[in-house]
């Protein structure tokens, strides 16, 4: 695949996807509960985004396995690791059913990771970005898609602040980019258009109170999937 592309999925070799269309995935993170769970689904959630990091949204393995038991086949299962040992993190992800694993620790810039400790499972490399700090060079690229969230200092990840996307733009990027940081419903359809990415991810957009609200969960789903890109 063409590096500074793959952010726009070719859907066939003679019809450009611009012509097309699509619209993006849509992952909710720091999902706690099962009715949640289900509603972001219902709604049209292609990801559910499920914290084991230290954070108000994080859930235990236990916790995270008997929403997972109640999912659907075809809804992505992301497990948001901060530092964790990787044999920790494969031991979590095979107890709980997870399809993919969002690394947002401190490896960002050299993930020259193996996949091979996480049972080759889909990997999702975080990189924050804003408050000063530019695009990182990709210097091994063994990252499945990259998630770039807002930067800011001790804090990794659901800050609920966003970044200027216009960084993004024309990103040379060698695999799917993910748009996180400071979503909501009222912005994300504005950085769909400008961005352009494989998927958004949000969690305190889609909040009141500190907890998931479903009509903020179902109101950005529409607004995120309503523009063709
Ligand atoms: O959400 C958290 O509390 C969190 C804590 C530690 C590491 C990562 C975390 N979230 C990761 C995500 O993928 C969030 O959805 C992403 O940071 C966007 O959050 P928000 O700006 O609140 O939409």
């Amino acid at each position: 695949m063409t590096a500074g592309r793959c952010n726009r999925l070719k859907t066939s070799a003679s019809v450009p996807d611009a012509a097309l269309g699509r619209r993006v995935r849509v992952k909710i993170c720091g999902i706690t509960d099962t009715p949640t769970a289900l509603a972001a689904v219902e709604a049209g959630a292609d990801a559910l985004g499920f914290v084991f990091a230290t954070s108000r949204r994080q859930v235990t393995p236990e916790v995270a396995r008997g929403i997972i038991q109640h999912l659907p086949p075809f809804v992505a299962r992301v497990g948001v690791f901060v530092n964790t040992p990787p044999a920790e993190v494969a031991d979590i992800a095979a107890y709980c059913g997870l399809t993919a694993i969002q690394l947002s620790g401190d490896d960002e810039i050299n993930n020259n990771f193996s996949k091979s400790p996480y049972h080759n499972l889909p990997v999702i490399q975080t990189l924050r970005v804003g408050g000063g700090r530019g695009l990182p060079r990709w210097p091994r690229c063994n990252a499945d898609a990259y998630l770039f969230d807002t930067y800011k200092e001790g804090i990794y990840g659901g800050t609920g602040e966003a970044f200027d996307w216009g960084i993004l733009q024309n990103i040379d990027c060698p695999k799917p980019v993910i748009l996180a940081g400071g979503l909501n419903a009222a912005n994300v359809r504005a950085a769909v258009k400008l961005v352009k990415p494989y998927a958004v991810d949000v969690s305190g957009g889609v909040e009141t109170g500190g907890h998931k609200d479903i009509d903020k969960i179902k109101e950005f789903i529409v607004q995120a999937k309503g523009v063709l890109i």
